[in-house]
């Protein structure tokens, strides 16, 4: 039994708390607030309560626990019982406050359940004003909340304390009076009590020059000629001369009943464009609404919407005109435009979700000229991350930079049409470059050409070859002078790289492969990844023209902390030396072994070098992984794409080479790895390649890269490496949405 009621106590209670409530914040709209209701309910309540505590006390014999169910309804419905009377109360109290609140100016009839239980001689004193209440904060009836609480607090009701402590918390009491501050402010509106206030200043200056000196008035004056309060007023009477809410025309009274309703949209012309683009309908002639751009002036309006029919702007009727001369109307317009719509029935709703896109290609408005409206165009590169906001339309999306997203949007074109496009062009032009959307799809046949090495050189004299790469094997083994031994630096392996086989195997194997399968998207949706620590960390990819410095950075960062990075051991099918360890220089694997790892796509790169094939494989950058190091390699960028794996998530670094004027100065004692010469210096030609190649490989792979270093100064270069490498595992990052979704593998 008193289980049952505590439990009932503290519902009531509450409830009853909450009418004081709800009472007391209705009220203060309209009417002086009631103090005695208040404390009358209290009292009320823990007398009803009082009482029906002693009615149950009254009761014969404990009640036993099948009985329960009863016993509540018997508390209920007997006349007597506390319960009862507290619902009723509780009911006739929420109709009074109505009964008030809906009729204001009637006289005051007592609360039902005031009048009924003579046993609890209520005092009962109604107020006979009723008159327009001043504001009383929502702090303030938390205050009288709290006044009443205390009653109940001091007889131990159940429940109250913690309604009294949540209540009673100094958090809750500074958030309402923020609160009381803000609605306070919403409901004035804020008109300048003077808009001369800088010339009331200089007057006020003037009087306290003349004025006896005392401190006060030394102190005001300083305050007065302070240069940024002098801004400041100056500012706001600017502000205060300027009338910036436009008249509206008068509404005709002649509007006959079956007029289609009109909206009259009045919208202020600033530097910002008007955000929203027209068309001419196809059947009817009307000038509609085409599109409104998100975060564009039109669309902060909120009274404009994709649909709306136009009927007049500024006057002008546009029945019968072009898009083209409503356009030059409203570029006419200065200040205020006045648009006569008629309202489309269902205005469209964007339930969309954002999404995140890397871009693929490039893309430029201005040499578009299938868009709708080149000045709403968003100009973006390879590589750029673009938050899509609406892809209602099936041809041009609206987007956003997110190095720009204060902006407002800008059209793009859809996954659909920018495919449609590059065929088109493809079929159309097959021997010219794009001008406007450059293929993603792997290095064309020409262009690989210019990246391979001179073949001629590699056709030169064996001898001194194999002579050469003994001598460099030597060097190499004794790990530049360090003490342990760096894999992956053989001039072999590097020479193999360049090697023209490379791109020709991998024609072989990509022909019925799906490396390029997602080459030809134009966006690749992307998210937020932040590597948790417990996570193996991200391959670190270097890419660069050869020369560049690649294999020199990464030599540096692995002597730098050779425990935190390094290199993946290469595979190759040539026979090892005596000096040689397997599993050190090369995994020695058969030719079988290599190409079966070729064909399952465990190679990350591979190709053959003087009959021999050399690669790395996906298992030994993993083996790295797996010991929790950062593994650090040199791809050629064609290599990029089978490295991009859920698996490896791999953070690529471009290494560019500075100015030709800076490289002739720092390249001056470089030395570059051919195999042809060893230990040959740099000559004008070799940099200009490497910059002419730097550039090729940004407009063919610049998607890819997550970071580019110019390698000027070497110190600084490394350390600019070290900073990237460290921000792709620690800082989030944004990568293909794919590799984060679970179910998915790449
Ligand atoms: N910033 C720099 N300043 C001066 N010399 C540099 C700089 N960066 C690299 N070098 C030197 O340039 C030469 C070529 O560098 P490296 O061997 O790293 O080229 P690479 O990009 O790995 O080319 P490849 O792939 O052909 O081997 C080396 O002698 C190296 O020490």
């Amino acid at each position: 039994m008193e289980e049952l009621w505590s439990t009932y106590d503290a519902h009531v209670a509450s409830s009853c708390n909450s009418y004081c409530l709800t009472k007391n914040m209705v009220c203060e709209k309209h009417f002086k607030k009631l103090p005695e209701y208040d404390g009358l309910v209290s009292e009320f309540l823990l007398k009803a309560w009082e009482g029906s505590m002693i009615q149950s006390d009254k009761g014969a014999d404990p009640p036993d626990s099948k009985d329960k169910k009863d016993e509540k309804l018997s508390t209920v419905t007997n006349p007597e019982n506390g319960a009862e009377i507290l619902i009723d109360f509780c009911d006739s109290y929420k109709e009074f406050v109505i009964h008030v609140l809906s009729s204001p100016h009637e006289p005051l009839a007592p609360p039902r359940g005031l009048n009924c239980p003579s046993h609890l001689h209520l005092p009962f004193h109604p107020s006979p004003h009723l008159c327009p209440l001043p504001f009383v904060g929502t702090s303030q009836i938390l205050r009288l909340v709290l006044q009443e609480l205390n009653l109940f607090y001091s007889r131990d009701v159940n429940g109250v304390c913690l309604l009294y402590d949540l209540l009673h918390s100094p958090w809750l009491q500074a958030l309402l009076k923020v609160y009381d501050c803000l609605q306070e402010f919403k409901g004035k509106k804020l008109i300048p009590a003077t808009s001369h206030a800088q010339a009331l200043s200089y007057e006020v200056v003037k009087i306290l020059c003349e004025t006896p000196k005392s401190p006060e008035i030394q102190e005001l004056r300083q305050i007065l000629q302070a240069p940024h309060l002098k801004a400041l007023l100056s500012a706001h009477d600017i502000v205060a001369q300027k009338d910036f809410e436009p008249l509206l025309p008068p509404l005709p009274d002649n509007i006959s009943e079956s007029e289609e309703a009109m909206r009259i949209v009045c919208l202020v012309k600033n530097q910002q464009p008007l955000g929203a683009t027209i068309k001419r309908h196809e059947m009817t002639g009307d000038i509609l609404v085409a599109r409104v751009i998100h975060g564009g002036l039109a669309e902060r309006s909120g009274l404009l919407y994709a649909g709306d029919k136009l009927v007049e702007v500024n006057g002008v009727s546009v029945e019968g005109l072009d898009p083209e001369q409503v356009i030059h109307i409203l570029a006419m317009s200065r200040g205020t435009i006045i648009f006569k719509v008629v309202p489309v029935s269902d205005p469209p709703v964007n339930s969309q979700k954002m999404v995140y896109v890397r871009a693929m290609t490039e893309y430029w408005p201005q040499e578009d000229p299938a868009i709708p409206c080149m000045d709403a165009g968003l100009p973006f590169q390879k590589g750029d991350i673009l938050q899509i906001v609406d892809q209602n339309d099936a041809l041009w999306w609206q987007a956003r930079k997110i190095s720009d997203l204060g902006t407002c949007a800008g059209l793009i074109p859809s996954t659909h049409l920018l495919k449609r496009k590059q065929r088109e062009f493809w079929w159309s032009q097959p021997y010219q470059p794009h001008n406007n959307l450059k293929s993603t799809i792997s290095i064309s046949i020409e262009e690989e050409d210019d990246m391979k090495i001179d073949e001629k050189c590699v056709e030169a004299d064996e001898e001194t070859f194999e002579s050469e790469e003994l001598s460099e094997d030597k060097e190499e083994f004794v790990g530049y002078g360090q003490k342990f031994y760096i894999a992956g630096f053989r001039r072999s392996m590097r020479l193999c790289r360049r090697w023209s086989h490379l791109s020709q195997l991998r024609a072989k194997v990509c022909g019925a492969s799906t490396c390029s399968g997602a080459a030809g998207a134009p966006y690749e949706e992307v998210v937020r990844y932040q590597r948790r620590p417990a996570d193996k960390h991200r391959l670190i990819v270097l890419v660069g023209p050869s020369g560049v410095g690649v294999n020199e950075l990464r030599r540096q960062l692995i002597e730098l902390d050779p425990n935190r990075f390094q290199s993946a051991v290469p595979h190759t099918t040539r026979s090892k030396k005596s000096y040689e360890m397997d599993g050190r220089e090369y995994h020695y694997v058969s030719k079988e072994t290599f190409e079966s790892l070729m064909y399952s796509h465990r190679m990350l790169e591979y190709g053959e070098y003087k009959g021999h094939l050399y690669g790395t494989s996906v298992d030994a950058v993993q083996a790295v992984l797996d010991e929790g190091k950062i593994c650090v390699m040199d791809l050629e960028p064609q290599g990029i794409q089978v490295a991009r794996t859920h698996e490896l998530k791999p953070y690529v670094i471009f290494i560019k080479p500075s100015s030709m004027s800076c490289m002739k100065q720092s390249r001056k004692n470089a030395k570059i790895i051919t195999n042809y010469f060893v230990d040959m210096k740099f000559k004008d030609e070799d940099l200009q390649e490497m910059e002419d190649l730097a550039q090729k490989m940004e407009t063919q792979f610049g998607q890819f890269f997550d970071h580019v270093i110019v390698n000027d100064s070497l110190q600084d270069a490394c350390a600019q490496l070290l900073s990237a490498v460290q921000k792709a595992q620690e800082e989030p990052q944004w990568v293909p949405a794919t590799w984060v979704s679970s179910d998915t593998e790449s």
